[in-house]
């Protein structure tokens, strides 16, 4: 997260973080006891290593009373397009149902099918680089970021005609999410509406906006792996 700050601790306890060998990947939200959300090129960070999901977690290193690691029983993408930001989706069964408490709990995401308005102020959280020079912070971090139409981020300048209807985007001058967020929630009224994509791979720079899976796009798909 570049210019954001650290979070009061478990005040966003629905946060998951995806790791290899105790080393943090990418970020992940919990939306049902059994079930965390993520981005499938996550996966790919991964180099088909085994990992675990941490829960409860504010910081990533030190002893906390919720914290709890577990392990993996299944995932399932939407797509299978590798290189593109496309169907950027992961859904990842725990090998058992988390268990809920003041530090671990389940985010609502956004079934209505239907743009978040131009401008409307959404949050992203994440353990994610904090600079350019690639600085890893132990405690999670959120940023506010404005949503920015699909129209303009259509533009030369920006995305170039690649963002689809199944993508949103948002402000990037400055306050963007960044290498290692990826997975995580864009949250709008407290309800998840976006999943980071690393899109052009470039943080911070106002000219390639941050772009986020919508998930109101893949809730049938969502509803068939969870049934
Ligand atoms: C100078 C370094 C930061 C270059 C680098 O490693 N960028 C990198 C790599 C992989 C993913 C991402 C990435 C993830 C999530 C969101 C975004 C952009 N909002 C970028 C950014």
């Amino acid at each position: 997260i570049l210019g954001g700050r650290e979070t009061t601790p478990h005040l966003k306890p629905y946060m998951a973080s995806l790791q290899v060998h105790g080393k943090h990947i990418c970020g992940g939200f919990l939306i049902a006891e059994q079930w965390v959300m993520s981005a499938a090129h996550c996966l790919e960070d991964m180099d088909n290593a085994t990992f675990h999901v941490l829960l409860g977690a504010h910081s990533l290193k030190e002893h906390e009373p919720h914290k709890h690691l577990y392990g993996v029983l299944g995932t399932s993408s939407p797509g299978s397009s590798h290189d593109t930001n496309h169907d950027d989706l992961l859904l990842i069964q725990l090998e058992e149902r988390a268990h809920l408490n003041q530090d671990v709990q389940v985010l609502a995401f956004q079934r209505v099918d239907q743009d978040v308005p131009a401008g409307t102020k959404c949050e992203v959280a994440g353990w994610g680089i904090t600079s350019n020079t690639g600085r890893h912070p132990d405690k999670l971090q959120a940023v506010e970021l404005p949503i920015i139409s699909r129209e303009v981020c259509n533009r030369r300048i920006h995305h170039d005609n690649e963002i689809t209807e199944k993508m949103l985007c948002a402000d990037s001058r400055k306050k963007d999410s960044c290498k290692g967020d990826s997975g995580g929630p864009l949250v709008c009224h407290g309800v998840a509406e976006g999943v980071v994509t690393s899109g052009s791979r470039v943080c911070g720079n106002w000219k390639k906006p941050g772009i986020y899976t919508r998930i109101s796009a893949y809730v049938g798909w969502i509803d068939s792996i969870l049934a």
